[in-house]
């Protein structure tokens, strides 16, 4: 029998110190080196390991050589019955900063400079003719002072060259089954479960199944009864994953990580991924979430730096008093008249009475916005985040009970959208035009959610600009022309579906218009 591993002092000229981490191959050491007392990390593998990840490495390191977040390959070997590679020392990964935290998720300002520090590594791997093939939070670290706000990518030995060296071309695909390579959590689809060759969607792939595992509560489901140790665990890992589908997996996300997964599991297999549209994704989420918008990973997380105002109760009718205020604007028998009908569906007014309300509140769990109706002549301009302001206005139209204080409300959301910079409209954006959608038409119907509706179900097709800017001129017209609030209900649906099926689900200056058509016709339609 084979007793433990003996490790020795030394190996080439550097001194074995403390042990940092070990992994299935072998063992890495914090090592001096005993000229130059320069301290670094060094793995060491036996040289005859039935998995010699090390002299893989030793192969791939150089073509990484000089990129940011790539280590320094400062020495390499074998000695004896030993392989060794010398590499700058690192810091702790992200596994153990999360894991440290305590916290069942992470918070989304460090998720996307995560995001947006992973996708630059890779999209620098790649340059290089390198894909990592083991993405996963053990292998993303952080580095020492002075650059402890910089990820580093590390664990190589799964890396391959996807570029042939000699024909310098892209290897080729194949429909023969593989051995699956990778790590049981975040690996594609497409790799762990179809047995496909990875190629750099799969990388990207991975990364984006890694920054949803971390903003979903408790981690990805499949993740969730540990490493499995039998074959029927491991399929039952394979399914699940398989069948999960980007709406079910993304639930309660923000809209750009569903359009993430969804893009990268669109990519051809030699296709070259758009990395710098996504970095700028996840810069602009985390500008429109009230964070800086900056790449650096900063532990432990900062706040974020936009303000919300704490709410302002509501002015002066009392709980009781406004729902039967609601009650009796719901039963007028308003005949013929285009107005929002008989409902049922009333919600209760908010339960704490105001003490000295001004304004018009719409409140929200940890994040309250102000949204105001124009008449009390009060500061309209919603304040907050992006995906704060939305899920106020949501909140408002939800409650609104006429034309006119929609119409303000579609008023607000239009100023919403052009004060921030990216005009994609998200699932919050989206969220508002549904309700809105179920204020205007029948209102005894129940609301038809996103995911209830067939319009972003499985991969969704992109309509060629053309059809989709000639809709869009006709829903201009047609909604200065409207003479009920059923035509904008409609109106609104298919202003959704023709946004949805757009290019990164942009509000155009014609998208624009047509909901300042809108926001006109609700108040002409009193
Ligand atoms: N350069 C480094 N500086 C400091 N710590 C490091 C460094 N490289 C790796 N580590 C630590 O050692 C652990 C194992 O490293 P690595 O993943 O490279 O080894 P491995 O043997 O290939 O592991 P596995 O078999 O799990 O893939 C890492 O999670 C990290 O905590």
């Amino acid at each position: 029998m084979v007793g433990p591993l003996v490790y020795p002092y030394t190996v080439g000229n550097w001194r074995l110190c403390d042990k940092l981490g070990s992994g299935f191959s072998g063992a890495i050491f914090k090592a001096t080196n005993v000229h130059s007392g320069q301290v670094m990390a060094l793995k060491l593998q036996i040289k005859d390991h039935e998995c010699p990840t090390n002299r893989y490495e030793r192969y791939i390191y150089p073509f990484l050589q000089g990129g940011k977040g790539m280590p320094t390959l400062w020495a390499g070997g074998e000695e004896g019955p030993w392989d060794y590679l010398v590499i700058d020392l690192l810091g702790p990964s992200l596994d153990s900063l999360f894991r440290k935290s305590g916290k069942s998720c992470m918070d989304l300002g460090t998720v996307c400079r995560i995001a947006m520090q992973v996708i630059a590594r890779l999209q620098f791997m790649h340059s290089r003719g390198v894909l990592h093939r083991d993405i996963q939070l053990g292998n993303c670290v952080v580095g020492l002072y002075p650059n402890q706000e910089t990820i580093y990518m590390i664990d190589f030995g799964f890396s391959k060259c996807y570029i042939d060296p000699y024909t310098k071309r892209h290897i080729p695909d194949s429909d023969q089954k593989r051995m699956f390579v990778g790590n049981y959590w975040f690996s594609s689809v497409n790799v762990h479960c179809r047995g496909k060759v990875p190629s750099r969607r799969d990388d990207l792939e991975a990364c984006a199944l890694m920054l949803i595992h971390l903003m979903t509560p408790g981690g990805l489901s499949w993740t969730r009864n540990g490493v499995p140790k039998t074959d029927a665990q491991h399929d039952r890992i394979i399914r699940e994953k398989r069948k999960a589908r980007p709406e079910e997996v993304c639930r309660g996300l923000p809209v750009q990580f569903e359009d993430f997964l969804r893009y990268c599991r669109r990519l051809k297999f030699a296709e070259c991924p758009d990395y710098e549209k996504w970095i700028d994704e996840f810069r602009q989420l985390s500008l429109e979430s009230g964070y800086r918008g900056e790449e650096q990973f900063i532990w432990p997380p900062p706040a974020p730096v936009t303000t919300v105002r704490p709410s302002k109760p509501r002015p002066s009718q009392a709980p009781d008093e406004v729902e039967r205020i609601l009650n009796d604007l719901a039963n007028l028998r308003l005949g013929d008249r285009p107005a929002l009908g008989n409902r049922t569906n009333v919600q209760a007014p908010p339960k704490q009475a105001p003490a000295d309300g001004q304004k018009a509140v719409a409140t929200q769990k940890d994040d309250p916005v102000e949204i105001s109706d124009e008449s009390d002549g009060i500061d309209r301009r919603p304040q907050g985040s992006k995906m704060a302001q939305l899920a106020s206005l949501k909140q408002a139209v939800s409650k609104a009970s006429d034309n006119t204080a929609l119409s303000g409300l579609v008023a607000d959301f239009v100023a919403v959208l052009k004060a921030h910079p990216s005009k994609a409209l998200t699932k919050q954006g989206f969220g508002f035009l549904d309700a809105l959608y179920k204020q205007l038409s029948d209102p005894s119907v129940f609301i038809v959610t996103r995911s209830a509706n067939s319009d972003r179900q499985g991969e969704t097709d992109q309509e060629p600009k053309q059809a989709r800017l000639g809709k869009l001129l006709r829903l201009k017209r047609e909604v200065e022309r409207a003479t009920s609030n059923k035509t904008l209900a409609r109106l609104v649906r298919e202003f959704e579906a023709v946004t949805d099926r757009s290019n990164g689900r942009t509000v155009t200056k014609d998208g624009l218009a047509f909901l300042e058509g809108l926001a006109r016709r609700l108040k002409a339609l009193q």
